[in-house]
């Protein structure tokens, strides 16, 4: 699929890539970590793909913000992810970046807006206007540095103040450069801050590219499946009242019809 390398290194994609087309859903990176126990779509919103009801969230444009302290590799995650690269060197995110994916899930068009913001401290004024209405709260830390998990709480009250009622995961990047008892040993403190904070958890690498495409597609799934599953109860609870409405017209209506009789037959 043809994709158009904007001069900033930003990638708009003309229409959806094989490579983002999601039939089925992800599932969590570990099951004792997520408060998200889904694994299929919820059987309404199966339906309503497949009858092509989805009204207007094919339209619509998800928002997710990734946080975090500084250096930890937000912008490495989002790289990787989009345009499937990683570099060594650290060049400072300045306020905001943005990427702009596109989805088809259950054959529905889905845009994925990926708001990357600075990690330092001189820019949280800047990075903070940009959470609100996000769907999606990512916060970043660096399984290498314990004191940037320890932060991780801080970050996630902040994004979820302005967010729009968010799927929440915490991501513990460069999974490479631990050994296994190192990063189990780390993932046990992890999994413990992901419960609290009530995110999933996810561990990734941007340098290898471990979990960067599952998690992804997960966040996209959860979100796409809570915000359908709510525009149907919505719709349908829309058009329970319209019902009612109309039955209590024909009630009304009717009350008046037999005044009226009783009034003619009085008269004559
Ligand atoms: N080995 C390894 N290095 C990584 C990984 N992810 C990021 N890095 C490195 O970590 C450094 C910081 O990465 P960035 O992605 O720029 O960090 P950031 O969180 O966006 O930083 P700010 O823009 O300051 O908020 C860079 O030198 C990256 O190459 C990873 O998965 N593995």
């Amino acid at each position: 699929m043809p994709r158009n390398k904007m001069s900033s290194g930003r990638t708009i994609l003309s229409a959806v890539a094989s490579d983002r087309v999601i039939t089925s859903f992800t599932p969590a990176y570990n099951a004792a970590a997520t408060p998200y126990q889904k694994c299929n779509f919820h059987p309404k919103v199966k339906a309503a793909c497949a009858e092509n009801r989805t009204g207007r969230v094919g339209l619509k444009i998800t928002k997710g913000v990734l946080v975090g302290d500084t250096a930890v590799g937000k912008t490495s995650l989002v790289n990787r992810f989009c345009n499937d690269v990683f570099d060594r060197d650290y060049k400072a995110t300045i306020g905001v970046d943005f990427e702009v994916e596109k989805f088809s899930v259950l054959s529905v068009p889905i845009t994925l807006q990926i708001w990357d913001t600075a990690g330092q401290e001189r820019f949280k004024c800047i990075a903070a206007s940009y959470y609100r209405g996000a769907q999606i709260v990512i916060v970043v830390f660096d399984l290498t540095d314990e004191e940037s998990l320890h932060h991780t709480v801080k970050w996630m009250e902040e994004a979820c103040q302005s967010a729009d009622s968010p799927v929440k995961f915490l991501v513990g990047t460069k999974k490479d450069l631990l050994s296994p008892a190192a990063y189990a040993d780390i993932e046990q403190r992890a999994v413990k801050y992901s419960q609290r904070m009530e995110a999933e958890f996810w561990a990734t690498s941007s340098k290898t590219g471990e979990n960067i495409q599952d998690f992804f597609f997960r966040a996209v799934c959860l979100s796409f499946d809570a915000s359908l599953l709510r525009e149907l109860n919505t719709d349908s609870s829309a058009s329970k009242q319209i019902g009612s409405d109309l039955i209590n017209i024909q009630r009304s209506e009717s009350d008046l019809y037999e005044k009226r009789k009783k009034q003619v037959q009085c008269c004559s």
